[in-house]
């Protein structure tokens, strides 16, 4: 992985993962938005969708990222997030090991995990070929149905572990509530419908990203 995507990485603070947009029929313009706004991160999540249909979208995620110079990510498949050429591949804990997604990626992309409970937080801040996690969700979400919410105790839980290595909190995070991630030791966002559901989504991303960088 290049230095500058670790780099990056290390500097995001805001990261959204977001559907392609069919309902709204609006994806250049929504991304054009955000990363504007001040979204760092961008991942293409739209569970279910084939891989060609999703490479045709990312192509489009892909041309909005390089010309902010910011990160694409792919969620969950790693022979798409080769074939799109992202930087970042997400997995889950029920996705593909890390170590199997390293073995089709090597170093040339950066790869976050999700974790859902102390023991997988912990895990995930050692565990090699991982570059980044994600700890969750702080509230119950629709966006995940199903999913218990550890709650900001697995943010408090993780800060206290004192990584180096980049970690975002997520699930039913907004600008109401961020106040209190933070205080519970976040400095990393992902987000959903904080911005795919706003009316104005640049205005909304930035006003959480001028909040998570106030913030150190
Ligand atoms: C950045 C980021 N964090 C967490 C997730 C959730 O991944 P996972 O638990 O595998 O669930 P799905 O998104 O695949 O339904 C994510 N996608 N991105
Ligand atoms: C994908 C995912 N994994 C844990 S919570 C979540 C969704 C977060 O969505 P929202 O920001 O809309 O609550
Ligand atoms: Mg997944």
């Amino acid at each position: 992985m290049p230095d500058t995507a670790r780099a990056a990485l290390a500097d995001a603070r805001l990261y959204l993962c977001t559907d392609a947009r069919k309902r709204q029929g609006d994806l250049p313009e929504f991304l054009d938005a955000v990363l504007a706004g001040g979204v760092d991160i961008v991942q293409l999540r739209d569970k279910g969708m084939e891989a060609g249909e999703e490479l045709e979208h990312l192509a489009v995620f892909a041309e909005a990222c390089a010309r902010h110079g910011r990160l694409l990510a792919v969620n969950d498949r790693a022979d798409v997030a080769h074939a799109a050429g992202a930087d970042v591949l997400h997995l889950g804990q029920g996705d593909l090991p890390v170590a199997a997604a390293r073995e089709i990626l090597g170093d040339g992309v950066l790869i976050g995990r999700s974790t859902h409970a102390e023991a997988e937080a912990a895990d995930a801040a050692v565990q090699d070929g991982v570059d980044y996690f994600c700890t969750g969700p702080c509230w119950p979400t629709p966006t995940k149905p199903g999913r218990p919410a550890p709650g900001l105790d697995l943010v408090r839980y993780t800060a206290a572990l004192g990584t180096e290595r980049p970690w975002f909190a997520i699930g039913g995070i907004d600008l109401g509530n961020l106040d209190q991630v933070l205080d519970a030791g976040a400095r990393r966002v992902v987000v959903v419908r904080a911005l795919t559901e706003a009316t104005d989504p640049g205005t909304a991303a930035a006003d959480l990203a001028k909040r998570l960088r106030a913030a150190h």
